[in-house]
Order: structure tokens, then C-alpha cells, then sequence
């Protein structure tokens, strides 16, 4: 499902002229079959966001390649990565990254505006994605009328509109409560058995690595252990 060959990449840091390269990630292989979930661990720095811009096509890697879905993806120009993006991946954050001027319902819907499907079909797939996060009620709220967790909600709403096979997330609980993390693992369970989606979690966080079938540790920029726990 996501195959990374030989993937490398320096970033280029400093004032013109006294620019510096900062290698960042080194030689990384790993594939990430369909319906796993994989969680990355490792110190501030050791390159864990990086890898997930890399994968989603938000940097372009200075060395190897990236297959996603069978195809080599590494050479994209930057509107093909942005289809591509919309098609296969749905993305969580740890700051949610909702838009603060638009409603709860609004920000669901935005891929469907981006991917132009028509104003029917999209207040029923908002409305019902809405309810399936179990936040129907509270489609007219804006980010800032929502608590943490029903936040994280919406934003898990809006990652799963189009139905992307792979879910990119970056410290998904990282501002949440036990409960609402509790609530947002169990989604995330939930995701993976009944509809077979892949995830790669960055995490700190020992209980979301609890739920992944595989952990990798990086350390400066190489996979230094793989752990296999088989999920739970
Ligand atoms: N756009 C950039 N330009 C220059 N250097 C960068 C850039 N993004 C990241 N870095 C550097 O690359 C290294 C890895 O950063 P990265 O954000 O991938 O680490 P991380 O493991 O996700 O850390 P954290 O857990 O703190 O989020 C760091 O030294 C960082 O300073």
C-alpha cells in the first residue's frame, strides 16, 4: 500500500550563501501493507513529521522512492500530488487544523467542495458523517463553540469524506483527555476492522501505540527498531 525505497532527505537551513544541509532522514525502507496500523515513535527531531510529509507529498524526498497504491509517486508535479492526495490519504492532527471561521459542517465538507462533488450529495454525506462521529447536532458550531474532542471528531469526519484508503496522523491525541482519546482510539479500532483503512499515527503517546499492529522507532532519521504486537 505505501512502499518507501532508499527515502532520503536533507534540508537545505541557513542565510544565502551560508546555507547549511541538514540531513534529516537516511536510507528508509519500509512497506505498510493495507488495513495496518503503524505507529511511529522517537525523540523530538528524529525526522517522525518529516517521513509523513514525505509519504503525503507535502516535501519531495532529496533521494528514493515512494510507491503508493502501486504506483511511484515520488515525481508528481505539485496539482497531480494534489489529487492524489484527495484521493488517498485523509489527514489527523494534533491541533486539528479546523478552519476557525467556518461551522463544524463546513469543515467536514470541504473535501467534497475541493473534489466539486454537487450541493445535494454533499449535505448528505457531510450530514451522515457527521452523525456517525456522533456530532450531528452540533453541525452549526464553529471550532471555537466545540470542546477538544468533539473537535478531533469533526476533523476525523472531514479525513474520512472521500473514503481514502490511508489516514495520515500526526499526534491525534496529542491535546485530547483520556476519555476523548479513549473515544478517538476505539474510532480509530473501529476504521481499521470493519472497513479495512491503513493508518500511520505519530505518536508519544504509549496507548495509541497500543492499538497499532507495528511500531517503528526512528532515531536521527533511520528506523533503528520495528516492533510487531499483532494490534489489539
Ligand atoms: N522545513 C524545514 N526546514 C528545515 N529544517 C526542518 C524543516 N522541517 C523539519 N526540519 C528539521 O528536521 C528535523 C526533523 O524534524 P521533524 O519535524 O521531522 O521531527 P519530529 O520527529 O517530527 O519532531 P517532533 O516530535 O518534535 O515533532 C529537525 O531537526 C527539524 O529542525
Amino acid at each position: 500500500m505505501i512502499e518507501l525505497r532508499q527515502l532520503q532527505h536533507q534540508f537545505v537551513i541557513g542565510k544565502k550563501g551560508k546555507e547549511k544541509v541538514l540531513p534529516v532522514l537516511h536510507d528508509i525502507n519500509l512497506r505498510i501493507g493495507q488495513g495496518e496500523i503503524v505507529a511511529i515513535v522517537g525523540r523530538s527531531g528524529s525526522g517522525k513529521s518529516t517521513l509523513l510529509n514525505l509519504m503525503s507529498g507535502y516535501i519531495r524526498p532529496t533521494g528514493g522512492d515512494i510507491i503508493v497504491n502501486g504506483r511511484n509517486v515520488t515525481r508528481l508535479s505539485e496539482g497531480e500530488w494534489a489529487d492524489f492526495r484527495l484521493q488517498n490519504f485523509g489527514f489527523m492532527f494534533q491541533s486539528f487544523q479546523l478552519i476557525p471561521s467556518m461551522t463544524a459542517y463546513e469543515n467536514a465538507e470541504l473535501p467534497l467542495v475541493l473534489k466539486g462533488v454537487g450541493a445535494d450529495k454533499r449535505r448528505r454525506r457531510v450530514m451522515d458523517m457527521l452523525e456517525r462521529v456522533g456530532l450531528a447536532e452540533y453541525a452549526g458550531h464553529y471550532p471555537g463553540e466545540l470542546s477538544g474532542g468533539q473537535q478531533q471528531r469533526v476533523s476525523v469526519a472531514r479525513a474520512l469524506m472521500l473514503n481514502p484508503p490511508i489516514i495520515l496522523a500526526d499526534e491525534p491525541t496529542g491535546s485530547l483527555d483520556s476519555e476523548n482519546e479513549s473515544v478517538l482510539l476505539e474510532m480509530i479500532r473501529d476504521l481499521n476492522r470493519e472497513q479495512g483503512l491503513t493508518f500511520v499515527i505519530i505518536t508519544h503517546d504509549e496507548q495509541v501505540a497500543s492499538i497499532a499492529h507495528r511500531t517503528l522507532t526512528l532515531k536521527d532519521g533511520r528506523i533503528t527498531d520495528q516492533r510487531i504486537q499483532g494490534g489489539v
